[in-house]
Parts: C-alpha cells; structure tokens; sequence
C-alpha cells in the first residue's frame, strides 16, 4: 500500500478534525476522498503528509511514518487555494524547489521542462508570477507537485480555478500520471469530474467515513426510476423514506434494493397511483454522496 491509516483520529482541542478514518491507496490508483466544506478533508491530508500529529491511530505511506525523509521525496502536494511568490518567474520557482527536493542539476533542467510543458507553461517560464492568470497559477502549483516525480501525489482542488479546457488537460495528466503508476490522493467538490477519473472514493462527513469503495461497484444498481402520477402523500410518504431525486415524469429512489420494489410498488398502486415505468438506474456520484452525507437509508455501508 502506498498510503494505509488505521483508526486516525484527529482532534483540535475538544473539536473533532476526522475521527476513526480507516483506508488505503495502491499504486497507480485514484483515490478520491469526497465531503462538504469542514468535512475533515484537509485534516486528513495535512495529517498523512506529517503536517499535523494524529490525536490518535496511525498513518503510513510506504510502509513507513510519514515525517520519514526518503517518504517525504516520494510525495507530492497540490495544496489548495496556494499563495505562490508573485516575483519569482515559474522556472524561479521550480528552480527553489527542485533545490529543496536535493535535485542534481542536470535533472533539474530536465524535469523542469518536463513538467512545464506538461502543465503548458513553458512559453511564460521567464514571466513573473504576478502576470499569471488565476489557472495559470493553479497549473504551475502542479507543476511544482510534479517536479520531484511523485509516487504519491495528493491534490487539493486541482481544478478548482481553471475552464473546462484546462481541467480537461488536468485529467489527462492524472489518468497519465496513473498509467505510470502514480497514485493520487484527489480531494474535489466537483463530482462530475471525480466520476471521470476516480478507481475508488471515500464520502467523509463530520469527521467520519459515510461511504467507502470502487467507484463502479458503489454506482451500480444503486436504485430504480419510477415513471408514473403517483399522489401527493404517497410521495411524501417515500421522501421520508429514501434519499429521492428529480426524474422527467417521475421520481428516482436511491438505495433501494431489489428485494424492497415488490412492496414499494403494491403501496404505490394500493395507494391509487398510475404507474407507468419501474426500472433499476445507476446513480450519479452526486446521488450518492447526497445520500451519503444525509444518512438515509443505510448509506453507511
Ligand atoms: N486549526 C484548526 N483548529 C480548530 N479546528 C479546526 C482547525 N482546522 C480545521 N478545524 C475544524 O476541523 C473540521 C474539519 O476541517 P477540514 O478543514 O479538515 O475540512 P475540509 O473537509 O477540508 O473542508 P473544506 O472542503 O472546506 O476545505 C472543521 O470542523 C474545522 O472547523
């Protein structure tokens, strides 16, 4: 495992952080971890890069403490919302951190084309920082996570500044990242894109893991569709019972299983309504983290 926590809990004072957070990351995976703001994303993230002390549990990346320095060289970080020195010119900055990451100069002039062409900024290497655009920015921040050719990369927002283009060429970097056998950490709100690139996905809300596990497993046969008139009570009746979504004539019900529709459909037609339509649909990511972070019906699997 590239990355393996047991139970890590986090507490600032008496206010929990994350809390009995259990999960692992293999090689050439990309794990998302999904939650609303103040969920314990960060916390976690900060407490497996050795930037904060877990309250209690432990964290390992590589098999080994995350302070471990030859871990540390292994890693990279794409912090969110990151402050870059607005006088220094994107090779400046490389440069400083290629310093940092004890790269031999040779390789250094090296990576740093790599990874500026790679995040297409080459061209505006020897613009200052201050002259950059919001996703240029966002681009040379990965750039900098790149450079020290990562084993584990985690990723805070990736794509959180830049236009479709830009987060289309983000992906291509992630999915090439994985086929080199790179794993990534990706912290992101946005769901639509997390479905897209992610082989796992942990839902973590208040500090805790309400939703865990392959992607394409916790997204099949998640639920039916239900076309029909059905009466205003019997609706009711269902939204207090499963996490329900929007559909054209209808009505999604989410994390019902199979053995629960012959009931749910002799309430509906005793209950007077006219159905039409009954078929099972894979839920979107955006379902089940709803249904996840709302706790109904057994989401907590
Ligand atoms: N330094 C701190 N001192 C006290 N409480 C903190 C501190 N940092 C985070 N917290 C609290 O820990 C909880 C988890 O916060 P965290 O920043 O990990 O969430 P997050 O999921 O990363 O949120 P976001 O998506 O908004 O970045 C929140 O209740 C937050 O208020």
């Amino acid at each position: 495992m590239v990355l393996e926590s047991v139970d890590l809990t986090k507490y600032y004072g008496r206010e929990i952080g994350c809390r009995n957070i259990s999960l692992g990351v293999s090689p050439g995976e990309i794990f998302a971890f999904l939650g609303p703001n103040g969920a314990g994303k960060s916390t976690f993230v900060k407490t497996a890069l050795g930037l904060l002390k877990p309250t209690s549990g432990t964290i390992r990346l590589f098999g080994k403490s995350p302070e471990d320095l030859h871990v540390r060289r292994k890693v990279g970080y794409l912090p969110e919302n990151i402050r870059l020195p607005e006088w220094m010119t994107a090779e400046e900055l490389l440069r400083f951190h290629g310093k940092l990451l004890y790269l031999p100069e040779k390789k250094l002039k090296r990576r740093i084309e790599e990874v500026l062409t790679r995040t297409k900024l080459w061209e505006r290497k020897d613009n200052r920082i201050k002259t950059y655009s919001q996703g240029m920015r966002q681009r040379l921040a990965l750039a900098v996570a790149l450079l020290g050719e990562p084993e584990l990369l985690f990723l805070d927002e990736p794509t959180s500044a830049l236009d479709p283009v830009g987060r289309i060429e983000v992906r291509e970097i992630i999915t090439d990242l994985k086929r080199q056998g790179v794993a990534v950490f990706l912290n992101s709100h946005l769901l639509s894109e997390v479905e897209m690139v992610a082989d796992s996905v942990a839902i973590i809300n208040r500090g805790e893991i309400k939703a865990r596990g392959k992607l394409a497993e916790l997204l099949s046969g998640r639920g039916i569709l239900i076309r029909g008139e059905i009466p205003e009570a019997l609706l009711n009746k269902l939204k207090s019972r499963y996490q329900t979504g929007e559909a054209p004539n209808g009505l999604k019900l989410l994390g019902v299983s199979e053995e629960e529709v012959p009931a749910i459909m002799r309430d509906l037609v005793l209950g007077g309504a006219n159905i039409y339509e009954v078929r099972p649909f894979k839920a979107a990511l955006e379902e089940l983290f709803i249904q996840a972070v709302e706790g109904k019906n057994g989401a907590d699997n």
